[in-house]
């Protein structure tokens, strides 16, 4: 397990975390969950020691990573973030045996390895072993940034809104795929987000952080029943307003309009995901397309608080 144990940093005289002791148990996803700039990012990088801690410690299967060099420690732990960055110049093969190559395995043994993690993230090896970064789409590119994360079989895995920079219907697939290989695999994932439906799916555990502090830990289902404060309850209440989003069609909300500009959605999409795709681009509408592409109508930030199935009220 990892424990946090009063880890606090410091930039001059603002605390990005202060005072944070939490526990994140083995073979568990927890989401590190809250607005932006409360802490989530810091606090990941202080587990693998991207960033060193003000004070406090952090302490991986009961030792002081202190103790630990700070490469041997993030050989333990893999790491995810949401640019991927995978190395332009080396194949998509070469990219995900680069931690096993760099732990001297044989060659044997990489390239067996290579092809079971690709074919985990559901890419094809034949296909996809030879393929530079640049033709992948961003969520093919996101599966092999996994793949890597997972080369060596790290115990931990650390993600930092690592399905933030998809599409829709690409998050979801690989939020799903992650999931089924987190439990299958029994790793350990810290995952960042700021998405309350992502944390109430993906997490087993939520730790909600605000202003650098912890507001709760538990359960989604504690977070959302029995919230500790009038914070814990406004932001997870958010979610229900979202949640109604889910049930109603983009395709359904969409009227006649200048679709110039605006980011597109497919018509089966919901209206929650119109909201993230609006907030995501900055813009104040999307333009919802049929197959082929063809643009249907557009659906307007006003728009949303229009249930259809309510008459319009
Ligand atoms: N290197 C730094 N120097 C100064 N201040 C920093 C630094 N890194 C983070 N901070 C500050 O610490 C606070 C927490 O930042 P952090 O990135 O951990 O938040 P976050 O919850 O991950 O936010 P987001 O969801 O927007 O990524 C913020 O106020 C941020 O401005």
């Amino acid at each position: 397990m990892i424990d946090l144990r009063e880890l606090t940093k410091r930039y001059g005289d603002t605390f990005a975390v202060r005072d944070l002791t939490l526990t994140f148990p083995v073979g568990t996803v927890t989401a590190l969950l809250g607005p932006s700039g409360c802490g989530k990012t810091t606090t990941l990088r202080m587990i693998n020691r991207l960033t060193e801690p003000t004070s406090g410690h952090v302490r991986l299967a009961g030792r002081d990573t202190r103790e630990l060099s700070p490469e041997a420690l993030r050989r333990g732990m893999g790491y995810v973030i949401q640019r991927v960055g995978l190395f332009p110049h080396l194949s998509v093969g070469r990219n995900v045996a680069a931690v096993p190559e760099l732990l001297g395995w044989p060659a044997a043994r990489v390239r067996a390895r290579v092809d079971e993690l690709l074919s985990l993230v559901g890419l094809e090896p034949g296909t996809f072993r030879h393929k530079r970064p640049a033709e992948l789409s961003g969520g093919q590119a996101q599966r092999v940034g996994v793949a890597r994360a997972l080369a060596a079989d790290p115990p931990v895995l650390l993600m930092d809104e690592p399905f933030g920079a998809l599409d829709p219907i690409a998050r979801e697939a690989l939020q799903a795929e992650v999931l089924e290989i987190q439990r299958r695999l029994a790793k350990t994932v810290v995952l960042v987000t700021h998405d309350i439906p992502e944390a109430l799916r993906m997490a087993d555990f939520v730790a909600l952080m605000q202003a650098g502090e912890l507001a709760q830990f538990g359960t989604p289902d504690d977070l959302v029943r029995r919230p500790a404060s009038p914070f814990v309850a406004q932001f997870m209440g958010m979610d229900a307003a979202l949640e109604q989003l889910g049930g109603v069609r983009a395709a359904a909300l969409a009227r006649p309009g200048d679709a110039h500009g605006l980011p597109r959605l497919p018509a089966e999409a919901d209206a929650r995901t119109a909201l993230a795709l609006m907030l995501r681009q900055g813009t104040d509408g999307v333009a919802v397309v049929g197959e082929g592409g063809a643009v249907i109508g557009v659906v307007g930030f006003r728009d949303l608080g229009h249930d259809p199935r309510s008459g319009g009220a």
